[in-house]
């Protein structure tokens, strides 16, 4: 759902010419100051010989927002009621996307017994990223069962000094399991599907109509967009300048790994692998990049080496080599990767036109946490609200016109309180941006020191104006002196942007 995943691949290549893999265990690399103890308790706990060496062809360029998702060949093994096109019918609800976001809300409204029907090229395809969540996110809607791998706390490696331990436990999502869950409860509630990319929309008085690149064409009452950063059906009225979330990750086999395979690596901002006054190293320490990992256990991780927000984006190809140079020095030999993924992910921008019929949730509905880039918790907790939403309208639908109902689901979507809640996120974000890699560490030992209300709420976008407020005010406190002033210069104007634009956010 989130972002594009292709699978160009790392040119990993075995030869006796090494640049990845356990040159940093050599006697000359052990004087790094990186995580020594780590390397030493690598060595000795899993007794690497690192007996082939690999060498990195050169890594190839890539169009950077490419924002087509890619469809992975990995299916559900559902047999799925189909939609018949044949006699003109038309459904009360029409999801286009079949996403974790388009299928649950998809799940609620057919619960209440209306027709739906879901239009997707390829409804049983399993989501194809990575998604980690916080357990507690998945907790309050029932879904750890749809975690695979769960880890007590994280770590969040500030520079070669500083670590620290978040006491929150950490999940990857199953998504599989995830996927098959929400489809197996479609289906039992009526769900039919169409497979098909739909092209167009149109809007009658009484129903709206979508146009399928099969030439079919399926009538409804609402149709609700899905289909994440494609944004198929929904518009935009003012112009999109989001930042760029850009990340690159490889789940693989390694010999070993120095991290602790009880911590999820939340952060990794630590840049002694690269050498100083390198190109690599400069580019860093301007716009820098932090490894994101889950240990699987001491030989399968997934690492995935991420810009947290850039505009414009950080180039893959710049992705890839510090990410290669990162493996090289912590002494990660890649035996073989089992997946790769490369995200773009829009972060911030304005939100779509709020009077269109057209209804959006997830990425087209600009439901990406614009300080994070995290969504699919979001998503997945807003969408019974929305479908709750839209069956009470629906139900009631004799009285109002389609219009009207439409305006009253975007308004359920983004009440005046979560416009505001999301101009304080892109506020944030906007100070983000700014920050070089100093910038950057400082920020976020300031902002792990918060009160696990404070930070926790804030990544799970629990929290209200007035304490993302004191929020703000609380992580002032815990800067140091250097970084007030990098958060007061920087933050000055994009305040006084949030300042105004709260100003014209009415209920
Ligand atoms: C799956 C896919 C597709 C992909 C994936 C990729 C990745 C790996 C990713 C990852 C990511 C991450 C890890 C992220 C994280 C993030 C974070 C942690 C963030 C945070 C943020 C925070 C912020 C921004 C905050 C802010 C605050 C502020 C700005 C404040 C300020 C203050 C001041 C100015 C003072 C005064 C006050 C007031 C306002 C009153």
């Amino acid at each position: 759902m989130i972002g594009l995943c292709t699978p160009d691949r790392l040119n990993f290549t075995s030869s006796s010419h090494s640049n990845i893999g356990c040159r940093a265990f050599s006697s000359a690399t052990f004087c790094h100051p990186y995580r020594l103890r780590e390397r030493y308790f690598c060595r000795r706990s899993h007794g690497c010989q690192h007996p082939q060496k690999m060498r990195l062809a050169p890594a190839v360029a890539s169009a950077l927002l490419e924002l087509v998702p890619e469809v992975k060949k990995d299916s559900l093994p559902f047999e799925i009621p189909l939609f018949d096109t044949s006699n003109n019918a038309s459904v009360e609800f029409l999801v286009v996307g079949s996403g974790p976001a388009g299928l649950s809300v998809a799940k609620q409204v057919s619960a209440a017994g209306m027709s739906v029907c879901c239009i997707d090229p390829d409804p049983q395809s399993v989501w194809p990223n990575n998604y980690g969540v916080w357990v507690d996110e998945f907790e309050a809607m029932d879904l750890v069962d749809c975690l695979d791998h769960t880890w007590p706390s994280a770590v969040v490696y500030i520079d070669d000094k500083k670590t620290k331990v978040l006491n929150r436990p950490y999940g990857r999502v199953n998504r599989r399991a995830l996927k098959a869950k929400v489809m197996e409860s479609c289906i039992a509630n009526g769900v039919t599907f169409h497979r098909a990319k739909a092209v167009r929309i149109s809007h009658e008085r009484d129903h709206s109509c979508v146009v399928c690149n099969d030439g079919s064409s399926i009538k409804a009452d609402v149709v609700l967009d899905a289909t994440g950063f494609s944004r198929s059906l929904i518009h935009y009225d003012k112009p999109y300048n989001p930042g760029y979330q850009i990340a690159y990750g490889i789940v693989a086999e390694v010999d070993c790994h120095p991290y602790d395979v009880n911590k999820m690596v939340f952060m990794d901002w630590r840049d002694s692998h690269l050498e100083k006054g390198t190109a690599l190293e400069k580019n860093n320490r301007q716009l820098p990049t932090f490894m994101y990992a889950m240990p699987f256990s001491s030989t399968r991780i997934f690492l995935e080496e991420t810009s947290l927000v850039a505009r414009p984006g950080v180039p893959f190809e710049e992705i890839q080599n510090r990410m290669l140079k990162r493996l090289e020095y912590l002494g990660i030999t890649v035996k073989s990767i089992e997946e790769d993924e490369k995200c773009v992910i829009p972060m911030g921008g304005p939100l779509p036109d709020l009077s269109q019929r057209v209804i959006g949730i997830g990425g087209t509905a600009g439901m990406v946490h614009p300080s994070t880039g995290y969504m699919v918790a979001k998503t997945l907790a807003t969408a019974p609200a929305l479908g709750n939403a839209i069956v009470s309208r629906l139900s009631s639908k004799g009285k109002q016109n389609l219009d009207d109902l439409s305006a009253g689901l975007w308004k359920e979507l983004w009440s005046a309180e979560r416009r505001q809640q999301r101009e304080f996120f892109c506020f944030g974000m906007e100070v983000l941006l700014s920050f070089d890699l100093t910038g950057t560490r400082n920020f976020f030992d300031a902002f792990f020191d918060l009160a696990p209300h404070h930070w926790h709420g804030f990544l799970s976008s629990r929290l209200s104006l007035p304490e993302l407020f004191l929020l703000g005010l609380s992580l002032f406190g815990h800067s140091t002196n250097a970084s007030r002033l990098e958060i007061v210069s920087k933050g000055a104007l994009p305040m006084a942007r949030m300042l105004r634009n709260l100003a014209t956010i009415q209920s």
